[in-house]
């Protein structure tokens, strides 16, 4: 990782411990960067006993949390550092005496003046995995978790991203062909199901709301595995069309559970079953933590099949920055 992104986290780290108990976590965003922080609640939430949630940025203001003040840390992320709701969130959190992080790709923006810390991440094809946002993300993560509780796991966590570069490169080459096939398949469907659960529930909503629906004006949906049998499954015939994944954890068996029954209904059921990934040079018991990310490369992969073979770039909107909303 990056030194300048390492100084960030430290930064962040002793700005925590000076600030004292921390009793509530809020991580707060918008769209794909609301995605991208809700593995850092699943793992919060397994690792610690301070509350945290994950809210979209607006839902945060509106709602008024009773427990955020002085004792709470909220960690908001925005790539551009501009979205408006996200910007206002973290006035409003620094206004009632949290603790504001920040995380962004961009330099000097209207986020990083309102947050008291921010951490950059970069950002591009050729970036090494750990500087990506996951990879900054998780370098905080484990750090924080460091802090509360003191553990060999996290300085093995910490390790972890010296390697992960590597096994993203293996699961893009390993998985092109795969994914080249999956998109052929697919590309004229007029709708396409996201289904996940545990770590990989953001990946999944990430697919649904940004890569399919806002970059591909492909109808989507993202249901959770176990909520599936409490509605979604009623839309399942031969001929509607479900990405499914399946984790490594706990979670893995009421995903399991989803991937059998629309297999048994459906004739279009493509699974991104994270025990075919190669995470050999993880420890065993990080690697459902780290196994979104892996995920994650699985899903832009097929983002960009289907850009490619649709024809559509992942670029073209026709609202987002160009009308007010
Ligand atoms: O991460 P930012 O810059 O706040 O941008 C949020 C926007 O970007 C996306 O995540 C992807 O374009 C949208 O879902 C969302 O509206």
């Amino acid at each position: 990782m990056k030194e300048q992104f390492k100084q960030e986290i430290k930064t962040v780290i002793e700005a925590t411990q000076a600030k004292g108990d921390i009793e509530s976590i809020y991580l707060v965003a918008c769209g794909g960067s609301h995605a991208f922080l809700q593995p850092a609640e699943y793992v919060l939430s397994k690792e610690t006993t301070i509350p945290t949630t994950v809210l979209p940025s607006r839902e945060f203001i509106t709602r008024e949390p009773k427990a955020l003040g002085e004792h709470s840390l909220v960690v908001s992320c925005s790539h551009s550092g501009t979205t408006p709701e996200t910007v206002a969130a973290t006035k409003y959190a620094r206004e009632q005496g949290a603790l504001t992080v920040a995380f962004a790709f961009a330099d000097e923006s209207p986020l990083e003046k309102e947050a008291e810390y921010t951490i950059h991440y970069a950002w591009g094809p050729e970036t090494d995995a750990s500087d990506l946002n996951t990879g900054v993300l998780y370098g905080w993560l484990f750090a924080y978790l460091n802090v509360v509780n003191p553990s060999d796991k996290y300085d093995r966590a910490l390790k972890a991203l010296d390697v992960l570069n590597d096994v993203t490169t293996k699961t893009r080459e390993q998985y092109t062909p795969i994914i080249a096939k999956w998109a052929s398949e697919l590309k004229r469907e007029p709708i396409v199901y996201s289904v996940a659960s545990g770590i990989n529930a953001g990946q999944a909503y990430s697919f649904a709301i940004c890569w399919l629906q806002e970059m591909q004006w492909v109808n989507s949906a993202y249901i959770h595995s176990g909520e599936y049998f409490h509605g979604p499954f009623e839309i399942t015939d031969f001929d509607v069309p479900f990405i499914m994944c399946e984790g490594l954890g706990k979670a893995r068996a009421m995903d399991e559970r989803a991937v059998d029954f629309a297999k048994k209904h459906s004739d279009k059921v493509y699974v991104i079953d994270n025990k075919d990934f190669d995470m050999s040079l993880i420890d065993e018991d990080l690697q459902d933590y780290y196994s979104q990310i892996v995920s994650g490369v699985v899903y832009r992969l097929i983002a960009e099949s289907f850009a490619y073979e649709r024809g559509h770039s992942l670029d073209v909107r026709r609202y987002m920055w160009k009308l007010e909303y």
